[in-house]
C-alpha cells in the first residue's frame, strides 16, 4: 500500500507524463475508474445523479465521471460550484459533458433548481475539490458540502472527500462526508488520519494507468505497517537459549492505587517474550503485585507519603538500570515531585533503550529539554491528551494539527513518539510517519496503553531497535484487539485478554 502526500502525487504524474501517458489520460482513466467502482455497487440505470465539481482536476475527473454515468443510463446533472473549469484538461471535459446535452448547473445561480434535484437524489458525486485543496473551504464550497451532507443519497468522493488536507488530513469546517472514497493511483495520508479517515467511508485504490516505474524514485515519507514487516523485525527464538537471550527489562511502574497499570504493562512485556521482567515499585504495593505476577521479580523502592516512589529510591534503581536492556518508566507512578525527579534520572542517565508512558510523560512536562540529554533512544507513547500537555496546546488544537504537530516534535526531540488513537501513528526521528490501521473501540477503556508500553518495551529489551518495537507493539496490540473482540466483543473485551489471542499471533507464525 503506496502512501504519497500531494506534491510526490505530482511527480509521479509528470513522470506518468514523461513516459507517454498524457494528463488528459489520467484524468479519463480517473473519471473512468471512479465509475466502475460505482457501477460494482450500484445499478446505475435511470438513478438521478448530481455530480459537484470545482474548477481544478478534481473537477475534471467528476466531468469525465459525468459523461460516463450518462453512457451507462443514469440520469446525470452536473454542478459548477466554483464557476466554469480552469484547467485545460477540465475544459475539454466540460465541453465533452455539454456535447452529450448533459445539464449544467451553477451553484448560485441556479439554486432554485438545485434545492429541488436535491429532493429526489440516488447518488452524488464529489468532484469539488482533491489534492489541491489547502485551508478551510470557501462560502460556496461550503454550501455545496452542506448540500451534499444533507442529502439522502450515496455520496462517492473522487480522491479525496472535498475540504481535507491531503498530506496531514487537517478538515475543513463542512467538509463532505463520503460513503466511499476512491482514491487515484495511491493513497494519501488524509485517508488513514482520523478524523479525516471517518469523513471518507470505504477507501479503494485505482489504477489509473500509471506504470510501476514512476514511482521508483519517490522517496515515501509515510507507511502503513503491515504484519509481513513486523514479523521480519521479530527474530525467530534460537534452540539454544536462555532467559538471559531475551533481555532484561526494568519496569518503573505502579503507586498506591494504581497497581493494575504496573501489572498490566509487565503482562505486556513477558507475552511478546522478554527473558526477565523486574517490577521496580512503592514497597507498600510489592506484595499486591507479588500474588498476581508469578512470573516477575521486584525492586522494593523507597516511597513517599502518597504511595509512590520517592526521591530516595534513585540510588536503587541506578543500580538496577545498569543490568538492564531496556527501561520502561511511567505507568500509574503518579505525578508529582518525586515521580518527576526520578523520570529526569533515568532520562540523563538509561545507557539502554528508555520507554517513557503515562505519568512519565506528564513528568517531562515540568522539564521537556531534559530529552536532549538522553544518552540512548527514547521512545514516548502519549495518547492526544498527553500529547497536547507535553505542547502546552489543548487538545483540539492538537488533533486538528496531528501529523505535523508529531513530525516536528519526533524530529526536534530525536524521540520515536507513538501518538495512540484509532490509527496510531508513529513519527520517528528521521521525520517518517507510520500508520497503524489495527485494533478497534474494544480498546477505549483503561488498561490498554499499560499493556501496549510492556509490549513496546519488552521488545527493546529483546534489542529490536525502537523504532521497530514500536512498529511491533502498536500493530500486534490492536490485532490482538481485533480478534479479541471478534470472539468477546468489543463492549466486553478486557484490555488484558487481549494477551491470550497475542499467543495465538505468534502461533501463526511460528514464534
Ligand atoms: N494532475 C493531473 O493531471 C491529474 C489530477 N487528477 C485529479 O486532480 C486532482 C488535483 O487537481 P488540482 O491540482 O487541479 O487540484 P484540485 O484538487 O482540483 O483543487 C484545486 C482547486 O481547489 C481550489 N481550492 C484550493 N483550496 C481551496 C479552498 N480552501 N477553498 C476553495 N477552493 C480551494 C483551487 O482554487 P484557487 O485557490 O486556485 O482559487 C483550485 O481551483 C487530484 O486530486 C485528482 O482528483 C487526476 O485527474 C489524475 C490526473
Ligand atoms: N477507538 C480506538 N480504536 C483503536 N485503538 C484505540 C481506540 N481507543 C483506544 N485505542 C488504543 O488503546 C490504547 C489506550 O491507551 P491509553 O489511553 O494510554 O490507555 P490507558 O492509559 O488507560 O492504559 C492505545 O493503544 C490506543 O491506541
Ligand atoms: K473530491
Amino acid at each position: 500500500m503506496r502512501i504519497v502526500t500531494s506534491d510526490q502525487m505530482k511527480q509521479i504524474e509528470k513522470a506518468a507524463a514523461l513516459s507517454g501517458l498524457s494528463y488528459y489520460d489520467m484524468m479519463e482513466n480517473a473519471g473512468a475508474a471512479a465509475v466502475q467502482s460505482i457501477l460494482r455497487k450500484i445499478n446505475t440505470n435511470q438513478k438521478r445523479i448530481l455530480v459537484y465539481t470545482g474548477k481544478g482536476n478534481n473537477g475534471g475527473d467528476g466531468f469525465v465521471a459525468a459523461r460516463l454515468l450518462c453512457n451507462a443510463g443514469a440520469n446525470v446533472k452536473v454542478i459548477l460550484v466554483d464557476g466554469e473549469p480552469r484547467t485545460e484538461d477540465a475544459i475539454t471535459n466540460i465541453n465533452l459533458v455539454r456535447t452529450l446535452n448533459i445539464e449544467v448547473f451553477d451553484l448560485i445561480k441556479d439554486i432554485d433548481k438545485i434545492t429541488v434535484l436535491l429532493q429526489n437524489v440516488d447518488i452524488i458525486v464529489d468532484a469539488i475539490y482533491g489534492t489541491g485543496f489547502l485551508g478551510e473551504l470557501r462560502q460556496n464550497a461550503k454550501q455545496a458540502a452542506q448540500q451534499i451532507n444533507t442529502a439522502i443519497a450515496a455520496v462517492f468522493a473522487l480522491d479525496l472527500p472535498s475540504g481535507i488536507n491531503a498530506d496531514n488530513g487537517e478538515l475543513s469546517e463542512d467538509a463532505v462526508f463520503a460513503d466511499f472514497t476512491i482514491a487515484f493511483d495511491s493513497l494519501k495520508p488524509a485517508h488513514f488520519v482520523y478524523p479525516a479517515a471517518e469523513h471518507c467511508g470505504v477507501i479503494e485504490c485505482a489504477d489509473i494507468g500509471i506504470a510501476p516505474q514512476c514511482h521508483d524514485y519517490i522517496d515515501l515519507s509515510f507507511y502503513h505497517i503491515t504484519e509481513e514487516q513486523v514479523f521480519t523485525n521479530i527474530p525467530q527464538r534460537p534452540v539454544n537459549s536462555n532467559k538471559g537471550s531475551f533481555g532484561k527489562l526494568l519496569n518503573i511502574s505502579s503507586s498506591f492505587g494504581m497497581t493494575g497499570a504496573g501489572r498490566l504493562s509487565v503482562l505486556g512485556a513477558q507475552r511478546v517474550g522478554t527473558g526477565l521482567v523486574t517490577l521496580a515499585a512503592p514497597r507498600s504495593v510489592i506484595a499486591i503485585h507479588a500474588a498476581a505476577l508469578t512470573e516477575a521479580v521486584f525492586l522494593p523502592l523507597s516511597e513517599n507519603d502518597k504511595g509512590s516512589i520517592s526521591k530516595e529510591a534513585i540510588p536503587q534503581i541506578a543500580d538496577k538500570l545498569k543490568e538492564a536492556s531496556a527501561c520502561l518508566i511511567g505507568c500509574g507512578i503518579s505525578n508529582n515531585e518525586d515521580t518527576a525527579a526520578v523520570t529526569e534520572f533515568i532520562i540523563k542517565n538509561a545507557k539502554c533503550p528508555l520507554l517513557i508512558d503515562a505519568d512519565g510523560i506528564n513528568a517531562l512536562c515540568r522539564n521537556i529539554n531534559v530529552l536532549y540529554e538522553a544518552k540512548a533512544p527514547v521512545v514516548l507513547t502519549p495518547h492526544p491528551a498527553e500529547m497536547a500537555r507535553l505542547l502546552g496546546i489543548s487538545t483540539a488544537q492538537l488533533l486538528v494539527r496531528k501529523v505535523e504537530l508529531g513530525r516536528e516534535f519526533a524530529v526536534k526531540y530525536r524521540v520515536v513518539l507513538v501518538l495512540k488513537g484509532a490509527n496510531t501513528l508513529i513519527f520517528t526521528p528521521e521525520g517518517t510517519t507510520l500508520v497503524n490501521t489495527t485494533g478497534n473501540s474494544g480498546l477505549a477503556k483503561g488498561g490498554s496503553g499499560d499493556i501496549l508500553a510492556g509490549m513496546i518495551a519488552g521488545f527493546m529489551a529483546q534489542g529490536i531497535p525502537a523504532e521497530q518495537s514500536a512498529e511491533c507493539g502498536v500493530y500486534l496490540h490492536g490485532k490482538a484487539a481485533d480478534l479479541c473482540a471478534a470472539r468477546l466483543s468489543k463492549t466486553s473485551m478486557m484490555p488484558s485478554e487481549l494477551l491470550e489471542d497475542l499467543c495465538i499471533l505468534f502461533l501463526e507464525h511460528g514464534r
